[in-house]
This record gives C-alpha cells, structure tokens and sequence, in this order.
C-alpha cells in the first residue's frame, strides 16, 4: 500500500523487505505477481500513475488488509489527507517519524520525510476493507475511527462508508472506546 520514498529497495525497514520477509517469501507467490510502489523511480508521479492504472488493469482491488498509524493513517494518508485521493507523493507527519523512528535507531533523522501511498479514494475502491489496530497507541484512533464522524484527519475513519469493511482490534486498542464492544456485539 505505501513505500518510503529514496529508502533503498533492500533496506531492512523498507516496507519491500517487511512484505517480503514476513509474507512473500513464506509463500509460492511468483515476483513478477508481486506489486509494491517503487519508491526509488526516477519519476515518482509517473511511479503513482503506472500503479493505479495497473489496479485498474485488473478490475480494481479485491481486497485491501492494512494497519493505521497513531494519528489514524491509512497506508500514509496522513491527517488532511483527502478521502478521495489516489495514489502519490506524501510528506510524513511528524507524529508518524517519531512513530517509526524505532525502526532507525531511534534516529528521527533517519526517517524518510516522504513516501509514496495508495489514497484513500484507492483504499475505498477495494471491494472488502479490513483494517488490524492493536496496542493502547492506537486507541484514540479506533475511536476516532469507529465513534466519531467521516474525517479527514483521521482517515481511517473513511471506512465506514465502505459496505464491506472490517475492524479487527485487541483489547489495547479498544481503551478510548465510549461503547462496550463485549456488551453492544
Ligand atoms: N504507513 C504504515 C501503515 O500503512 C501501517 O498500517 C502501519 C502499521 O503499524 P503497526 O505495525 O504498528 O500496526 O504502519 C505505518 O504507519
């Protein structure tokens, strides 16, 4: 769904080395079926035009399965992110560099500044959403996402116009939550 932007193809925090060291290469998928942004292209627009026209290619997306960031990203739709955008070039929020400089060393400086992104409008277009929060971290935005209004700077919380979504939460998550889940489902 999302790539860092000038991060090398195989640095290990790149999200090319995450998907394939922890599903890929478990699995007997052939490369040329694999489709991550590049996020090294010489020209990144031209790099977000190939991948949406390539979803389209094949009569969209069945199905997207993604986390959020604590701000309430979806892929890097950082907050402000418009619910109907499409696959770009996004600058990371400070939160979400803080977020993932423990992927650095703990080094903010080490974390790239932009990356490329499926938009929300792209996330939409999928035809099931599921959506995996965990930890206390993400608690605000669960329910950001789930007991308050559409938003665009809680971009997760686009999904609740979708009519094939899920969120799939553990008990961390739900701590912000004014309803009981346990109780009310
Ligand atoms: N840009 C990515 C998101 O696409 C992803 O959903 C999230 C997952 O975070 P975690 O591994 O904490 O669930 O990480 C980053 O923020």
């Amino acid at each position: 769904m999302d790539e860092y932007v000038g991060l090398p193809r195989d640095h290990p925090e790149s999200y090319h080395s995450f998907m394939w060291n922890h599903l890929f290469k478990h699995i007997d998928i052939p490369p040329e079926n694999v489709n991550i942004l590049n996020g090294n292209a010489d020209d990144l627009q031209a790099e977000c035009e190939r991948y949406e026209a390539k979803i389209q290619a094949y009569g969209g997306i069945e199905l997207f399965l993604g986390g959020i960031g604590p701000d309430g990203h979806i892929a890097f739709n950082e907050p402000g992110s418009s619910l109907q955008s499409r696959t770009r070039v996004k600058t990371l929020a400070y939160e979400t560099i803080i977020a993932n400089a423990r992927f650095f060393g703990g080094d903010v400086s080490k974390v790239p500044k932009l990356a490329l992104t499926v938009g929300v409008g792209t996330v939409m277009d999928a035809r099931e959403v599921v959506v995996i929060i965990t930890g206390a971290n993400k608690a605000i935005a669960l329910a950001k996402c789930i007991e308050e209004g559409v938003n665009h700077m809680w971009t997760v919380s686009a999904i609740q116009t979708h009519p094939r979504s899920l969120v799939v939460c553990d008990d961390d998550a739900t701590l912000e939550l004014h309803m009981d889940l346990k109780e009310n489902f």
